[in-house]
C-alpha cells in the first residue's frame, strides 16, 4: 500500500463528521469561512512561498521577510481586507516580521495606555503603517523586572519635554522584535523622574529614525542583537539594541492614560490602577494562549499523519508491517497531544471570551476582575506555551529519523516556536504571579471574601478538604463532575498545603522565595483545572454534527486522564484519589485510545490546514511522503554537484595521502 493510499483508507474509517468539527476548531462558521479563505489566498501567491527559507543567509532571509511584509500590505489595501481576515493572513504567512510588534503590541500599547487625545493623533499614523511602532521594554539587564529598568525619562520645565536617557550600558533596550532595522518609533519604558523624584515605570512614544530617509534620530544608537535560535525560524525578525543619549521629546508623548504629569511636573493620578501600564502584555498573552494550540496543531498534524503511514515491524506470513500509530506506546504519546490541542483551543477561545469582558468593564472603570485577568492570561500562557513547545519535540521524535529532517517542517516549528515560553513572560515568572494571586485568595477566605470566577472553587475549600473520589469502575471516570472535583480537589489541597508552609514564616516574602518551586506546582495544578473545566463546559455546548461530541468528550477525558497518570504524585499524596483509582483511570485512559485511533486522522484533518501552512513533507495532506522525501533530498544545495566543492582541496589529497601510506 502506498503513503497516499494508506491517508485514504484511515479517512474511510472516519465516525464524525469532519465538516462539522472544523467549524467547532475554528470556533464559528464565519470564523472558518475567513480562515479558510485566507489559508487558500495566502497558499495559492507564489510571493507567499516558505520553500528553502531555512537554507537562507540572515540578510536573504531578513530582506525576503521585508518584501512578504510589504506584499502582505499590499494586498491587505488591495483587497479591502478586515483586522480579523488580516490576522489569518498573517498567521498564515508564518513568518514573525516587525509587524507582529506593530500591530500586536505597539498599537495595543497607543490603545490601552493613551488618552483620547494621543489615541486620535497616534492610532490613524499607524493603522496607515505611515509610522512603524516597536515595543521597547526589555533592557540587556532587566526583563522579568520590569521596576528594575533604568532606562530614564526626566521631565524638564524649561521646555516642557522629557530627556530620555540610558545611563548605563545594562539600561540598553534589548530584544524588542523590529527594533533592529525596521520601526521608525517605539513605546519605550522608562523610569519617569519629575522634579528629581521617581514615578515608577511609565511608556513614552518616541521616534527613533526619520521617516525621510530612515537614519536614526541623532543621540539614538541602534541596531541588531543577532542570529538567535535555528535556521530561518526566529531570525526573520530583527530583534533590536537601543541606547539613548538625552533625546527629548514632547511631554505629551508619555502615554498618560494612567498618570499625568502637567505642564509644571506635576503627577496626577487618574482613577485608573497602575497596572494597566502592564495591559499590552495582558492583551498579547492571551493571544498567545490561542496560538499555542495553533502550532501544537500543527505539529500533531505532521505526527499523526506520517505515523499513519509509517510501517515498522510486525509482518505476518509477509503482508504489510504494523503502521506506528497502531502501537501503544506510540498512542500514550500522541494522542494527549492531539487532546492538549483541543483543550488549548478551547481554553483559548474562553481567555479571549474574558480578554474582551475586562476590556469592557475597565471602559466603565470596573477594575475589580483585573487581578484575575493577569493571573489567567500569565497562567494559561505559561501552561500552554511550555506544554506545546515540549509537545512540537515529542512529536520530533514520533516522527523518528525523518523528524529530524527540516523538510519534516518539526525543527523550523520548535525553533521559530520555542521562545514563546520566554517572551512576554518567562514561564517561571508567570507562574509565581499565578501562585500570589493564589495565596491571596487563600488567606481571604477567612474574611468571608467569597473567591469569584476560575478560584470560585477554592470557596468550597472545607467539602474539597473532605470529599472523597467517587470512582469503582473505570467507566466512573468518563462523568465531568468525578474529573473535575478530582483536579478541585488536588489544586485545593496544594494551595491549602502552600499556604499553611507560607503562615510558618514571620515574613511572607522570605516564604514565598523558600517556598517558590512548591508554590509554581501549585499554579500549574490551578492551571491545569482551568483547561479542563473549560473543555468540560465546552461540552454541555450544543454541538452540531454527527459524532462531533463524542470525539469532543473522548479527548476530555484523554486530555484530564493523562494529566492525571501525569501529575499522579500530585493527586496521591494530597489524598483525592486512592492508588486502585488511579490505576482505573489508567484503563480507562487505554480504552479512549483504542476509541480515538480511527478517527485520528480526520481529527487532525479538522484543523483544515494546507499543505503550504503545514511544510511538512511527513505531514502532507495525501501522505505521499516517501517519493516526495525523495524528490526533497536532490533539491538540497550539496546535491547541485555530484562532486562536491572542496573535494579538489580536501578529499583529493586526504585520499592520495591515504594511497601513499598504504603503498609504504
Ligand atoms: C508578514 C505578514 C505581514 C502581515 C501584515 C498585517 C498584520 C496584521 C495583523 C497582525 C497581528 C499580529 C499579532 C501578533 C501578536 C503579538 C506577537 C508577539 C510577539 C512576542 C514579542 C515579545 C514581546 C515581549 O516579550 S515584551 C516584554 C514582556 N515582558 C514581560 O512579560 C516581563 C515580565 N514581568 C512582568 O510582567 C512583571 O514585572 C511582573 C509580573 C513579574 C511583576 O513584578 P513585580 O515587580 O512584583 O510587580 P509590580 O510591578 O510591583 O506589580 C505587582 C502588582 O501588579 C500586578 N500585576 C503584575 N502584572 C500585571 C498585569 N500584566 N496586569 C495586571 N496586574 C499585574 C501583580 O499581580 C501585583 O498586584 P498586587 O498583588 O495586587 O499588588
Ligand atoms: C524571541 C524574543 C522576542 C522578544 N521580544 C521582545 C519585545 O518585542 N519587546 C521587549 O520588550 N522584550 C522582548 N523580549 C524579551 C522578553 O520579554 C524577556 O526576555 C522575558 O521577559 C524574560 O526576561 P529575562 O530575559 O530578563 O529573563 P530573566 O528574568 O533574566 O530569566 C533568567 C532565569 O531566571 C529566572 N528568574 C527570573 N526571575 C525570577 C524570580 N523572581 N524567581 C524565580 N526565577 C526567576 C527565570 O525563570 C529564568 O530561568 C523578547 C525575548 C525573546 C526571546
Amino acid at each position: 500500500m502506498k503513503g497516499v493510499d494508506h491517508l485514504a483508507h484511515e479517512r474511510n474509517k472516519t465516525e464524525f463528521d469532519v465538516d462539522a468539527m472544523k467549524i467547532v476548531w475554528a470556533g464559528s462558521r464565519h470564523a472558518f469561512e475567513l480562515s479558510d479563505r485566507m489559508a487558500r489566498l495566502v497558499a495559492s501567491d507564489p510571493a507567499f512561498q516558505k520553500d528553502g527559507r531555512i537554507r537562507l543567509g540572515r540578510k536573504e532571509l531578513f530582506k525576503n521577510t521585508l518584501r512578504k511584509a510589504a506584499h502582505a500590505w499590499k494586498r491587505i489595501l488591495e483587497l479591502h481586507l478586515t483586522e480579523e481576515e488580516a490576522g489569518w493572513l498573517r498567521n498564515f504567512v508564518d513568518e514573525p516580521s516587525f509587524t507582529d510588534l506593530h500591530w500586536g503590541m505597539f498599537v495595543p500599547a497607543i490603545k490601552g495606555q493613551g488618552t483620547d487625545e494621543q489615541q486620535q493623533k497616534w492610532l490613524p499614523l499607524a493603522y496607515k503603517m505611515q509610522i512603524i511602532g516597536s515595543y521597547a521594554q526589555t533592557e540587556l539587564g532587566h526583563g522579568s523586572n520590569v521596576q528594575g529598568l533604568e532606562t530614564t525619562a526626566t521631565f524638564d520645565p524649561e521646555t516642557d519635554e522629557f530627556v530620555i536617557h540610558s545611563p548605563t550600558l545594562t539600561s540598553s533596550k534589548w530584544w524588542p522584535g523590529g527594533l533592529g532595522k525596521v520601526s521608525t518609533h517605539a513605546i519605550v519604558y522608562a523610569r519617569l523622574i519629575t522634579n528629581g523624584q521617581e514615578h515608577g515605570v511609565h511608556g513614552f512614544i518616541v521616534q527613533l529614525r526619520s521617516l525621510d530617509d530612515h537614519m536614526p534620530i541623532p543621540g539614538i544608537t541602534i541596531g541588531d542583537i543577532g542570529m538567535k535560535f535555528g535556521n530561518g525560524a526566529y531570525n526573520t525578525m530583527d530583534n533590536g539594541v537601543l541606547t539613548f543619549d538625552h533625546i527629548r521629546i514632547p511631554r505629551n508623548q508619555m502615554l498618560m492614560r494612567v498618570l499625568q504629569v502637567t505642564r509644571e511636573g506635576k503627577c496626577v493620578k487618574s482613577n485608573v490602577p497602575r497596572q494597566l501600564i502592564y495591559g499590552t502584555m495582558v492583551f498579547v498573552r492571551q493571544t498567545i494562549v490561542a496560538d499555542a494550540s495553533t502550532a501544537l496543531a500543527r505539529a500533531v498534524c505532521i505526527a499523526t499523519r506520517y505515523s499513519a503511514v509509517r510501517r515498522q515491524f510486525g509482518s505476518q506470513d509477509g503482508g504489510m508491517e504494523t503502521q506506528v500509530i497502531d502501537y501503544k506506546t506510540q498512542q500514550s504519546r500522541l494522542f494527549p497531544l492531539l487532546a492538549s490541542a483541543y483543550a488549548f483551543r478551547f481554553v483559548g477561545e474562553w481567555l479571549k471570551w474574558l480578554y474582551t469582558d475586562v476590556t469592557q468593564r475597565l471602559q466603565a472603570n470596573d477594575f475589580s476582575i483585573l487581578p484575575e485577568a493577569h493571573a489567567c492570561t500569565a497562567g494559561l500562557k505559561s501552561l500552554t506555551t511550555t506544554a506545546t513547545a515540549d509537545a512540537i519535540e515529542e512529536c520530533r521524535k514520533l516522527c523518528g529519523g525523518h523528524g529530524y529532517l527540516c523538510a519534516s517542517g518539526l525543527p523550523e516549528l520548535f525553533a521559530v516556536y520555542v521562545p514563546a515560553c520566554t517572551y512576554e513572560g518567562d514561564n517561571v515568572v508567570l507562574l509565581l504571579q499565578v501562585a500570589r494571586f493564589l495565596m491571596k485568595t487563600v488567606s481571604q477566605l477567612g474574611s468571608g471574601k467569597k473567591p469569584v470566577g476560575t478560584t470560585a472553587y477554592l470557596g468550597r475549600v472545607q467539602d474539597l478538604l473532605q470529599c472523597c473520589c467517587d470512582v469503582q469502575t473505570a467507566e466512573d471516570w468518563l462523568k465531568p463532575s468525578v474529573v473535575l472535583e478530582a483536579f478541585e480537589a488536588r489544586s485545593a489541597r496544594m494551595c491549602v498545603a502552600r499556604a499553611q508552609n507560607l503562615s510558618k514564616f514571620e515574613n511572607p516574602e522570605d516564604g514565598f522565595a523558600e517556598l517558590s518551586a512548591d508554590l509554581v506546582e501549585a499554579s500549574v495544578a490551578h492551571c491545569q483545572l482551568i483547561v479542563v473545566s473549560k473543555f468540560i463546559d465546552k461540552l454541555q455546548q450544543d454541538i452540531p454534527g454527527k459524532g462531533v461530541n463524542r470525539q469532543l468528550q473522548n479527548l476530555c477525558y484523554i486530555y484530564a486522564l493523562n494529566l492525571l497518570h501525569k501529575y499522579l504524585g500530585d493527586f496521591l499524596s494530597t489524598g483525592c484519589i486512592t492508588p486502585k483509582q488511579a490505576s482505573l483511570a489508567n484503563d480507562q485512559l487505554r480504552s479512549l485510545y483504542s476509541q480515538i485511533r480511527p478517527n485520528a486522522i480526520a481529527l487532525v484533518d479538522a484543523f483544515n490546514y494546507t499543505d503550504h501552512y503545514l511544510g511538512s513533507v511527513l505531514g502532507r495532506y495525501d501522505g505521499n511522503v516517501y517519493p516526495k522525501l525523495y524528490e526533497e533530498a536532490w533539491k538540497d544545495p550539496l546535491n547541485d554537484s555530484v562532486v562536491p566543492d572542496g573535494y579538489h582541496e580536501y578529499i583529493h589529497p586526504m585520499l592520495k595521502q591515504q594511497l601513499r601510506n598504504a603503498r609504504l
